[in-house]
C-alpha cells in the first residue's frame, strides 16, 4: 500500500492506495498537529511500503511525521517546491517559498490539462496559473472562507456555510448577521476567483481550463461561472506525478482526475471583463 499525506494548516488528509491495482482503499482527515498516533489517526502502517508527503504545516510537524514514518515504512518521499519539475517552471523568485500544495496542484493541473488555472479552497484560497508550455506565472493568496469569517469576530464563527446551499441563495443580501457574514464572504471568494481568472487570461491572451480543489471546493464551485472541474485529489495528483509508483502512475494516470473542462473563448472572457467594468 501507498500512504499519501496532504498536511495542510488545518487538516491533514490521508489516503491509502493499492500499489498493485492503483485503487484507493480508504481515506480520512485529522487535525494537523505535531504528534501522530498511528492506529487512531492514520491507518495501520504495517501494510504501507511507501509514503508520499506534501506538507505546508510548520517544519516541526513535517520533521516529526517523517522521523516517525522512517522507522516504520521502507520508502518516504517528501515533495518540495523546485525551480522546474515535469515541464513546469516555477514562477516564484524564490521557488522553494511557493507552498508545496500549490506546486503539487500546478503540476497535476499541467499534467492533466496543459496550461491551467489551479484553485485550492482550503484554509487559504490560492489561485495559480500555468501557461501552455509550462510557465507557472505565480498566483494569488486570499483567506479561505473559515478564516474570513473568524477574522470578523461577530460571534458567527461557529455557523459554517452549509455546503449544500445553492449559490443563488448564498449571493442574496443577508437578513441576519450570520447570513450577512456567510453571504459576504462567499461573494468575496467567488467574485475574486472569477475576476482573477478573467484578468490573467486577458493579460496572457489565453483561455485556460480551471481546476478546483480543497475542503470548500464544492460550495465555491457553485458560484464560479467559468467552466471548471472539481478535483478533490489534485494535490495527491501532484504527488503521483512526482513520485510515480504504480503501473498506472508510471503511465501518467492520476487518480480521480476529472475530464478537462473546455474553457470559453478568450473573446467571451474579455467581453465579460469589459462588461463588468462598465457597471
Ligand atoms: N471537517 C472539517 N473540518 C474543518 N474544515 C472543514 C471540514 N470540512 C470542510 N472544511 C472546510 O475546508 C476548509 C479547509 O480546507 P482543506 O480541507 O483544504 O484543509 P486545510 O488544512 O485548510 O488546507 P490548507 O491549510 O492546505 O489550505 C475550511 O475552510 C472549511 O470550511
Ligand atoms: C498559502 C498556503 C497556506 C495554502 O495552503 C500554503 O500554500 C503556504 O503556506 N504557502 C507558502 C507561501 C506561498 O505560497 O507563497
Ligand atoms: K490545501
Amino acid at each position: 500500500m501507498i500512504l499519501d499525506l496532504d498536511i495542510g494548516n488545518t487538516l491533514s488528509k490521508w489516503r491509502l492506495k493499492d500499489t498493485q491495482s492503483s485503487e484507493i482503499r480508504s481515506r480520512g482527515a485529522v487535525w494537523t498537529r505535531e504528534e501522530w498516533r498511528p492506529g487512531a489517526d492514520i491507518p495501520d502502517l504495517d501494510v504501507v511500503e511507501s509514503v508520499r508527503i506534501s506538507s505546508v504545516a510548520r517544519a516541526a510537524v513535517l520533521d516529526e511525521t517523517v522521523s516517525l514514518l522512517r522507522h516504520r515504512v521502507p520508502h518516504v518521499y517528501v515533495a518540495r517546491s523546485t525551480r522546474e519539475t515535469l515541464g513546469v517552471v516555477n514562477g516564484y523568485d524564490e521557488p522553494g517559498r511557493l507552498g508545496v500544495d500549490r506546486w503539487m496542484g500546478a503540476l497535476a493541473g499541467y499534467q492533466l490539462a496543459g496550461g491551467c488555472c489551479a484553485v485550492d479552497c482550503g484554509s487559504a484560497i490560492t489561485v495559480d496559473f500555468v501557461l501552455p508550455g509550462g510557465n507557472h506565472l505565480g498566483g494569488y493568496i486570499i483567506p479561505g472562507l473559515r478564516l474570513m469569517k473568524e477574522s470578523l469576530k461577530l460571534g458567527t464563527r461557529n455557523v459554517a456555510i452549509d455546503p449544500e446551499s445553492e449559490a443563488e441563495a448564498l449571493l442574496e443580501p443577508g437578513r441576519r448577521t450570520v447570513e450577512a457574514v456567510n453571504h459576504g464572504i462567499y461573494m468575496a471568494a467567488v467574485s475574486a476567483i472569477n475576476r482573477i481568472y478573467s484578468e490573467v487570461c486577458d493579460q496572457q491572451a489565453v483561455a485556460l481550463p480551471m481546476l478546483l480543489t480543497g475542503g470548500d471546493a464544492r460550495v465555491v464551485s457553485r458560484g464560479v461561472h467559468v467552466p471548471h472541474a472539481v478535483w478533490p485529489d489534485m494535490v495527491y495528483g501532484g504527488l503521483e506525478a512526482c513520485f510515480p509508483l504504480t503501473l498506472a502512475e508510471r503511465a501518467g494516470k492520476m487518480s480521480g482526475a476529472p475530464r478537462v473542462p473546455e474553457p470559453v473563448s478568450l473573446e467571451k472572457i474579455r467581453a465579460g471583463l469589459a462588461f463588468s467594468m462598465l457597471l
